[in-house]
């Protein structure tokens, strides 16, 4: 049944309800002290309220979208699959609590969790039909940029919960395992940037039959001499330093063009702050002009084509163009950032920001209130 005829029902009713309250932010201790009492029926008891709450208030902003973008047929998609997930998990508001009903919970939320796995795409999708179809007006294009930052950080939010709850009593409990849920306690830095490293390296020696060099080091302010770790989810860190170095190679090996027998390294430096723990990396790319470096970050500007199965050999380090903003999401879901600094004919420098104290690593998430539907409102 199309979402139409069932947000007519019940639904519309229910996502008044759950909108009405704003989503709980939680910082990475909290994730860390919950994880470690590990109780299902307190998870349980606070999921069934927040997931529903989440998905209602993105669902409202969806709803809020220009009448030229809702109408994509990429877009009903997605707006269905949340109508379907949201629908799924109020069944659980008033369940009794008992094991039958954990079960069944865990096993939503995996569903859920699979349903979601193309949204990114599909979303990029619907903006692509979008530009192919309507000519866009900057003030448009500012709206979705606005939207797409709020949309996917509600959905890198929910991803955490259903991933915490679903890896700490979803059933492979793997005791040699030190982390909470997708929570690395002691997360080495610079071993996930040698595995970002390498990985990109291995896309870049395909298609260019060679790479430039890692050079790094870092540099330890609160405890000398000792490696930076941190509080945090390998995942997200991984996905922002792939997403730089595919971009660093790509720079580099385009500058240098492919004859060149000696390519500028990459040169990245870890630093552990009182505040900050920041990751920079530094390339000899030949830089891009300030008026363009904001495009790297709009959705809009880096919609290109889906790269074809068949020349997805021909530039592996484009994606959808995507990675750069989300890359920036995942920096500041947990109150951390990424900024890009550019020297045209030089090269360019990448920082990665994070919180070092767990305490202060406070999930950022998208409300929605008068203030951000005013934004929509005054769209066509
Ligand atoms: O498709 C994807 O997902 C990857 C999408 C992204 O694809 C790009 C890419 F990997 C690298 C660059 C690029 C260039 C370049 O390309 N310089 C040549 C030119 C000179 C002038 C102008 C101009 O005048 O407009 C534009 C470019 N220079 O520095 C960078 C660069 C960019 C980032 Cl984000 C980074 O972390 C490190 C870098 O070295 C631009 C990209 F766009």
């Amino acid at each position: 049944m199309k979402l139409t005829q069932r947000c007519f029902g019940n639904i519309a009713k229910m996502l008044d309800f759950y909108s009405q309250f704003n989503p709980s932010p939680l910082s990475i201790k909290q994730f860390i002290d919950f994880g470690l009492s590990a109780c299902e029926r307190k998870s349980f008891i606070f999921l069934r309220k927040e997931l529903p709450v989440r998905l209602a208030n993105i669902m409202k902003e969806i709803h809020l979208l220009p009448e030229n973008l809702l109408r994509m047929r990429s877009v009903e998609i997605v707006n269905d699959l949340y109508a379907t997930s949201f629908e799924e998990i109020i069944l659980f508001e008033k369940a009794d609590v008992n094991e039958n009903t954990l079960d069944r919970f865990c096993q939503a939320l995996v569903k859920i969790r699979n349903r979601h796995t193309d949204v990114v795409q599909t979303m990029a999708q619907g903006v692509l039909e979008l530009k192919e179809s309507h000519d866009v007006d900057v003030q448009t294009e500012n709206s979705i940029q606005y939207f797409l930052d709020r949309f996917y950080m509600s959905r890198i939010s929910i991803r955490m919960l259903i991933n915490q709850h679903t890896l700490l009593f979803g059933g492979v409990l793997d005791c040699h395992n030190r982390h909470i849920g997708c929570i690395d306690p002691y997360c080495d830095v610079i071993s996930v940037v040698k595995d970002a490293y390498e990985n990109a390296r291995f896309l870049c020696d395909q298609y260019y039959m060679a790479s430039p060099e890692l050079v790094f080091n870092q540099h330890n302010e609160m405890e000398q001499g000792n490696e930076t770790k941190i509080v945090y989810v390998p995942s997200h860190l991984y996905h922002m330093l792939f997403e730089l170095f595919k971009n660093s190679m790509r720079a580099v090996m385009e500058h240098c063009g492919s004859d060149a027998d000696k390519y500028p390294g990459l040169k990245v430096t870890v630093v552990r702050g009182k505040e900050d723990i920041c990751v920079k990396m530094s390339d000899k790319g030949g830089g891009i002009p300030r008026s363009q470096t904001d495009n790297l970050f709009k959705y809009m500007y880096s919609t290109a084509p889906q790269p074809s199965k068949s020349d997805a050999h021909t530039v592996p380090l484009a994606g959808y163009g995507y990675g750069l903003p989300i890359s920036r999401l995942y920096a500041r879901y947990f109150h951390g950032d990424l900024i890009l600094l550019s020297c045209e004919g030089y090269g360019t420098d990448a920082i990665i920001y994070l919180k070092a104290l767990s305490n202060e690593a406070n999930e950022l998430l998208p409300i929605f209130n008068k203030t951000s539907s005013k934004f929509y409102r005054a769209l066509p």
